[in-house]
């Protein structure tokens, strides 16, 4: 699938043979602030929202046993703000830490709301076909750790599941080849943005 929306200015990063600057994720507490979350959450609809799918071998199918959430994409020309802001941490936060080969938004912003009972199993958001040009994800934290309980976001590191920070506003940015899930949520609802940061296929 093509780039969704290019950067306008994507910078020249040195590389060596190796990056001693890798890490497992990023996150940027109090990235969003309280009222740009606010913004962000009314733009939740129920009536645009649509039943979440997973990908198998380059196609989406419904997998229950996988993943349970509804999401709604960030479209218009009213919300591109959101954009400028994510593409200029993911920028940032590549040039200093991943070095990908990253050219923009790999597809729409996503909203993604978990209910009880709903979660998102281990996966990785790298794949064959349409999602095989994801190089980096990114998570922002739209609700109120206070709000709901359970639904942490977790990575798989080392044999260890470890959460992400759930402070409201905060941003995680990870590689897209970096196994994650969403535990149940047991109380109350949890909202997110979900992201992908596309470029040429890895070599
Ligand atoms: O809701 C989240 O924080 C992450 C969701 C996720 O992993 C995905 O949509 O690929
Ligand atoms: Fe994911």
């Amino acid at each position: 699938m093509a780039i969704y929306k290019p950067f306008r200015q994507v910078q020249n990063i040195k590389r060596k043979d190796y990056n001693t600057d890798l890490v497992d994720y990023v996150w940027l507490t109090n990235y969003f602030t309280p009222e740009e979350v606010q913004k962000i959450r009314a733009i939740w609809d129920d009536a645009k929202a649509i039943e979440s799918k997973v990908n198998k071998s380059g196609s989406e199918i419904d997998r229950e046993d996988l993943r349970r959430s509804r999401i709604m994409f960030i479209d218009g020309p009213e919300h591109e703000w959101i954009y400028s802001k994510l593409a200029t941490a993911c920028i940032q936060i590549n040039t200093n830490r991943f070095k990908f080969d990253v050219t923009g938004f790999q597809t729409a912003l996503q909203l993604a709301s978990y209910g009880p009972d709903d979660f998102f199993e281990w996966h990785m958001d790298y794949g064959a076909g349409d999602i095989s040009n994801r190089k980096l994800s990114i998570t922002v934290q739209l609700s109120d750790e206070n709000e709901y309980e359970g639904g942490d976001l977790q990575f798989m590191i080392n044999h260890n599941a470890v959460s992400a920070p759930k402070t409201q506003g905060t941003a995680v940015i990870f590689p897209s080849y970096a196994q994650h899930r969403v535990l149940p949520v047991t109380k109350g609802n949890r909202l997110s943005i979900v992201g992908w940061i596309g470029g040429p296929p890895y070599r």
